[in-house]
């Protein structure tokens, strides 16, 4: 087919394709699954990597709504679901930029750390025309909402068919479609066949229409080289400095993986990016943008990337790690040589993985060995600074690599590799090569032996025969207890779910292990009531005890298990009832501390006992309630001369220096509270006037002060108005007010400003 003008489309899809330019001419794959489509027949598409499957059901959807004269107040109409958030965003871009002449609207429905809420996705599925979901989301608001209605549903498409029909899951599956209605229209589409008529059995596909391109890519071009495990980073890092002017990405096993790799080789002034499923939504998504647009960058990631992504002009697809299954590497390579440009992809393998390649010879993949010289794995320490000298620098990265080290022998042990054949790697070597002086302690092989040896594994928690992982999960991110779970075969070996299932279940039986939380979460999704006490009266029924999640105030059991989001909140209000607790307690403490600073200034003169001291020195850490502005004193240990204004208040409690002397040796607390020898020359500088500042006084000198800390004598230096005070106390009238009344104050005296005699004090 030459155009698209010769599928019977409306003109606004037409329209759409003209706006877009680069849709000229349909692909192979378009131009065998849209004309079915659009007749309404199920279809059940198979394509390589990058020919353009996206446009082949984008198309159908908008034409098949088109003529149904679809507008929003009609509900949903179709649902595309596709397994990653990533994907959802990219299938909405093609919809929006071919269907910009219809009147029909999309969301997504993806979820997430970034996604929103329940209830907001809960409005686009009720408003939108065309919804596009990942599988646990869409499982979520079946779950969840009682109000879901997809009654209007008329087209369902599975993206990536062979992923979200795969093993892992089959059940999310099998859940989706038992809410999806009938008739419906359901189309499928994969870049390699679905794997039985068992799968597409659960789907009621009828009489679909079996549509399959077998093109070769002619643009792509594969290689694969041995690489020794200890010469795996020496070889990324030669490789990217080698192809500066590239764009490149690379696929590891894990999460742990490729965050060591992208802060070793960031440290080490090569900009890198990682995409993997825990990154913060908004990183990813940057991370993601960041790739897209760059010409030269290199980017680490998980699977998360492996499938559907289309990032133009890749140049080179580097998989550090053997994938698990030949459809693996086919979706990793397909991220280069899209559509009509070329690319090339490079296979990193042990020796003992060499194997592999004849597996995807099996499937017709003409893939080439290239050896690579000694000094790019070997020899060369490629780092600026040694690797060693920088993890002994750094400890978040030596633990980062100490994980890397893990994960990277959990992904071994998980694709088969046992303790016979992990003796054959050099261990020690490899962790030296990610700059670990010592060989980090594998537990889950510890546990494995003792296991082995006769003993069970050690208070854990099983499952059998669950699948192993979610779909909102990055799928290579695991933890150590989840060892035992079992990787998805070669779907070359691999027969139907059911079978597969039931052939795991002797595996399986090695247990597989699962949070706490997640167990929580499972029990409050099936409504199973948990953390639920129950006690028996004398006649042996149950009573329900009032406090426990499953009470409720009306009597009876109508919720379950632990609500998380409850819980939260509850935390939530805990804590403010902890922080008004705790103001009221502060409170109370300065009620009273100011009571008894009271009763200590009904008795001027009377010197403070060591207790009284104590009291005053009690308010720890309370600044404003010590009346001293902290950044004037000189410095928080000799204590000091403290310039300011002259006597403020008329409420003034005086203590002699040998009261100060026991205080000296407090803590700072009480020496700040005391330190309120205030000085102030007038503007003449004939009469000189000491103070003793709110509820501190010393009958200090400032020589003596000097003589008592040396510090000091700076700041007398620097001032020149060190005023000293020779007379203790005396009663003076106060007339300043106006008004006459008694107060206590301290005698103006006029002292010299006198470094003399402080030098003279120092001097003894
Ligand atoms: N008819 C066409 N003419 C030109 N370019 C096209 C055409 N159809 C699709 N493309 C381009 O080809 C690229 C790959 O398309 P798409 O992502 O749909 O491939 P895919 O088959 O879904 O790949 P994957 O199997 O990896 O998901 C996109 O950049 C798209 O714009």
């Amino acid at each position: 087919m030459d155009s698209f003008e010769e599928f019977d489309l409306s003109e606004e899809t037409l329209e759409g394709l003209r706006d877009c330019a680069i849709y000229k001419v349909p692909s192979p794959i378009q131009t065998k699954a849209i004309p079915a489509a659009i007749e309404g027949r199920d279809v059940l598409a198979a394509a390589r990597t990058g020919s353009g499957k996206t446009l082949a059901f984008v198309i159908p959807i908008l034409e098949l709504l088109h003529r149904e004269k679809w507008s929003d107040t009609f509900g949903l109409g179709a649902l595309v679901i596709t397994p990653t958030r990533e994907l959802a965003l990219q299938i909405a871009k093609v919809f929006h930029e071919v269907g910009r002449r219809h009147k029909l609207s999309v969301g997504l429905v993806v979820g997430g750390h970034g996604g929103r809420d329940l209830a907001h996705e809960r409005k686009i599925m009720e408003k939108y025309s065309i919804v596009i979901c990942t599988p646990g989301r869409i499982l979520d608001h079946m779950d969840k909402s009682h109000r879901f209605d997809v009654s209007s549903l008329k087209i369902v498409v599975i993206d990536e068919a062979d992923r979200i029909l795969d093993m892992s899951f089959a059940r999310d599956m099998a859940s989706i479609v038992e809410h999806l209605p009938t008739p419906r229209q359901t189309l499928l589409f994969s870049a390699t066949q679905t794997r039985s008529v068992k799968d597409l059995s659960r789907l009621s596909l009828d009489r679909p229409v079996v549509v399959s391109v077998d093109e070769q890519v002619e643009g792509l071009k594969h290689f694969y080289t041995l690489v020794p495990l200890e010469g795996k980073l020496k070889f990324l890092w030669n490789f990217i400095k080698t192809a500066t002017q590239s764009k490149i990405l690379v696929f590891v096993s894990s999460t742990k993986e490729v965050k060591y790799l992208h802060d070793v080789l960031q440290k080490n002034e090569v900009r890198v990016l990682a995409l993997y499923g825990k990154l913060s939504q908004m990183r990813r998504t940057a991370a993601y943008q960041d790739f897209l647009n760059k010409q030269h960058v290199v980017m680490i990631a998980t699977d998360l990337c492996e499938r559907g992504l289309d990032f133009p002009n890749v140049d080179w697809v580097v998989q550090l790690d053997c994938p698990d299954t030949v459809e693996q590497y086919i979706h990793r390579a397909g991220r280069t040589a899209r559509y009509d440009k070329s690319g090339t992809s490079v296979l990193v393998l042990l020796d003992r993985e060499e194997p592999f390649v004849e597996k995807l010879q099996a499937k017709e993949i003409s893939i080439t060995r290239q050896d690579v010289s000694e000094s790019a794995v070997r020899r060369v320490t490629p780092m600026k600074t040694s690797l060693e000298n920088m993890l002994a620098r750094d400890p978040e990265l030596k633990a980062s690599a100490q994980r890397c080290f893990k994960a990277y022998l959990m992904h071994l042990w998980k694709s088969g590799w046992r303790e016979p054949e992990l003796k054959t790697l050099d261990l020690s070597a490899y962790a030296q090569s990610l700059g670990l002086y010592d060989q980090p302690r594998i537990r889950f092989l510890d546990r494995l032996r003792r296991r082995d040896a006769g003993g069970d594994l050690p208070g854990k928690t099983a499952e059998k025969g669950s699948s192993s992982k979610s779909f909102s999960n990055d799928q290579s991110d695991e933890s150590e207890d989840e060892i035992l779970t079992v990787k998805q075969k070669d779907v070359k070996d691999a027969p139907a779910v059911e079978e597969d299932l039931s052939k795991l279940e002797p595996v399986n039986n090695k247990l597989r292990h699962i949070s706490k939380a997640a167990l929580a979460r499972k029990e409050a999704n099936k409504g199973i009531l948990s953390n639920t006490r129950i006690r028996f009266d004398d006649d042996g029924n149950a009573l329900l005890v009032e406090g426990s999640s499953a009470y409720v105030s009306q009597g009876g059991i109508t919720s379950a298990g632990l609500d998380l989001s409850e819980a939260k909140q509850r935390l939530l209000e805990v804590d403010k009832e902890d922080q008004l607790a705790q103001r009221k307690r502060i409170k109370e403490k300065h009620r009273l501390e100011n009571k008894k600073r009271k009763e200590l200034r009904r008795k001027p003169g009377q010197p403070l006992a060591r207790d009284e001291l104590q009291a005053m020195g009690d308010g720890e850490g309370d600044e404003e309630d010590a009346g001293v502005t902290l950044g004037s004193l000189d410095d928080g240990e000799g204590g000091g001369v403290t310039w300011g204004s002259f006597g403020e208040e008329e409420d003034e409690t005086v203590i002699t220096e040998a009261e100060y002397e026991p205080a000296k040796r407090g803590n700072r607390k009480k020496r700040r509270m005391l330190q309120g020898v205030v000085a102030e020359a007038d503007s003449n500088g004939e009469e000189e006037k000491v103070s003793m500042k709110k509820r501190k006084t010393g009958a200090k000198t400032a020589a003596e002060e000097a003589a008592v800390d040396p510090r000091k004598l700076n700041s007398l230096r620097k001032t020149k108005k060190a005023q000293v005070v020779e007379e203790p106390v005396r009663h003076v009238e106060d007339t300043r007010s106006g008004r006459t009344k008694k107060r206590v104050e301290p005698a103006p005296v006029n002292v010299q400003a006198d470094e003399d005699l402080a030098l003279r004090l120092l001097r003894g």
